[in-house]
């Protein structure tokens, strides 16, 4: 199955946390099914947040960031009545606005879920309710309003 990320242009490949063009990147992959999107990814130990055995929070947050923008840009997709990747012009959100909540320390090595559901889109604007869990607990939560990228000529 092909991920979001996966569809997105040469040019827009370029992500630290998503693109698949950048080598030092995370590499995060999204997927979309029925209302939800998921993606998984195990911080390696070097994103050690301040004390041993958990996750930097500006790591979770990046986390958040990529999946907001691929939860936008599938359901923006979807409400258009086209497929990712369809050849046509490319839909890409990027991120406004982020508000992250650390509900309770993320450990490390294992695996994280980060899940995206879409509130609201309006023109331009997609608000995204984001969470991510380990072991079934969410740790940390997040609001994205996701802007549609329009070229400037
Ligand atoms: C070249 C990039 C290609 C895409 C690459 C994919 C990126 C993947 C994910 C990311 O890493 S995003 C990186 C971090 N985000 C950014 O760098 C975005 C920087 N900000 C911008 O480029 C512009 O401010 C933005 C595109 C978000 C909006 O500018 P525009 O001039 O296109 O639109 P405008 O300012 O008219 O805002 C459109 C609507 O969004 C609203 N809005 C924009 N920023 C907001 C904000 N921060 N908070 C609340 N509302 C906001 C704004 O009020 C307005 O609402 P209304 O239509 O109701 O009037």
């Amino acid at each position: 199955m092909h991920a979001i990320q996966d569809h997105y242009p040469a040019e827009f490949a370029h992500c630290y946390g998503c693109g698949s063009a950048n080598p030092h990147g995370l590499h995060l992959k999204s997927f979309i099914e029925g209302e939800r999107t998921h993606a998984r990814f195990t911080p390696a130990a070097m994103y050690s947040g301040g004390y041993p055995g958990n996750v930097y929070g500006g790591l979770l947050a990046s986390l958040l960031d990529c999946h907001g923008t691929a939860t936008a840009a599938a359901f923006a997709y979807r409400a258009q009545g086209r497929a990712l990747g369809d050849g046509g012009a490319p839909i890409r959100f990027v991120t406004g606005s982020l508000k992250v909540d650390y509900k309770r320390p993320t450990p490390l090595g294992i695996e994280l879920l980060i899940e995206g559901t879409l509130r609201s889109l309006e023109g331009r604007k997609a608000v995204i309710d984001l969470t991510l869990s380990a072991d079934g607990e969410v740790c940390v939560t997040g609001e994205m309003l996701a802007v549609q990228f329009v070229a400037k000529a």
